[in-house]
């Protein structure tokens, strides 16, 4: 382990009532509320974490689902390095609803590498088994059709795959992270390398 500890901004949209805030309170508080209120505009919460030897602080940032929210969560997207799309699994419109979601992210955020940024999708609360309306495989066909990203079964009631999710959230940033490092570093090679000899200043 080595070096400062990088701050990363990873933020939780998903439908009202399908489980982000007791999601981050689960990682960061390790608490379930079964009678939690409906956020009001975004709550934040850090926690310190190592992944592969990097410390990191990750910043969660926890937003309002319902509708009526909007204009309170919007102006929070700037910034973010990871977006977790949330849907219960118990709940079909709301895993119909990823879509609009990671188009509301896309629109506010405004990314500079949109086909690049990384999201992260939680299907949560798994304990309910006999009330689910949403099918793993049909959650991970989603996931596929959308830039091939992680999908995580979670349940922050039972603490099922929680930390397992906000880690590849870390995960998929540090990689991206790499992979721009290797693509600046192969372009000063290049550039380097392919130096032209200096003109000649003659007349
Ligand atoms: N059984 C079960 N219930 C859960 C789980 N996660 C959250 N809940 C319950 O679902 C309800 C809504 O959870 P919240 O965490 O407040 O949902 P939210 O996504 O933050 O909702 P908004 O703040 O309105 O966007 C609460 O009653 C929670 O106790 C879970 O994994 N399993
Ligand atoms: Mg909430």
């Amino acid at each position: 382990m080595s070096g400062k500890s990088l701050l990363l901004k990873v933020i939780l949209l998903g439908d009202g009532g399908v489980g982000k805030s007791s999601l981050m309170n689960r990682y960061v508080t390790d608490r379930f509320d079964s009678q939690s209120f409906h956020t009001i505009g975004v709550e934040f919460l850090n926690r310190d974490l190592e992944v592969d030897g990097r410390l990191v602080t990750l910043q969660i940032w926890d937003t309002a689902g319902q509708e009526r929210f909007k204009s309170l969560r919007t102006p929070f997207y700037r910034g973010a390095d990871c977006c977790l799309l949330t849907f219960a699994v118990d709940d079909l419109q709301s895993f119909h609803n990823l879509g609009s979601w990671k188009k509301e992210f896309m629109y506010y955020s405004d990314v500079r590498d949109p086909d690049r940024f990384p999201f992260v999708v939680l299907g949560n609360k798994v304990d309910k088994g006999p009330e689910r309306e949403v099918g793993e495989d049909e959650a991970r066909a989603w996931c596929q059709e959308n830039g091939d990203c992680p999908y995580f079964e979670t349940s922050a009631k039972d603490d099922t795959n929680v930390g397992a999710a906000f880690e590849a959230a870390v995960r998929e940033v540090l990689a991206g992270e790499d992979q721009l490092d290797h693509a600046l570093l192969s372009s000063a090679i290049d550039l380097h390398g392919n130096r032209k000899a200096p003109r000649s200043t003659c007349c």
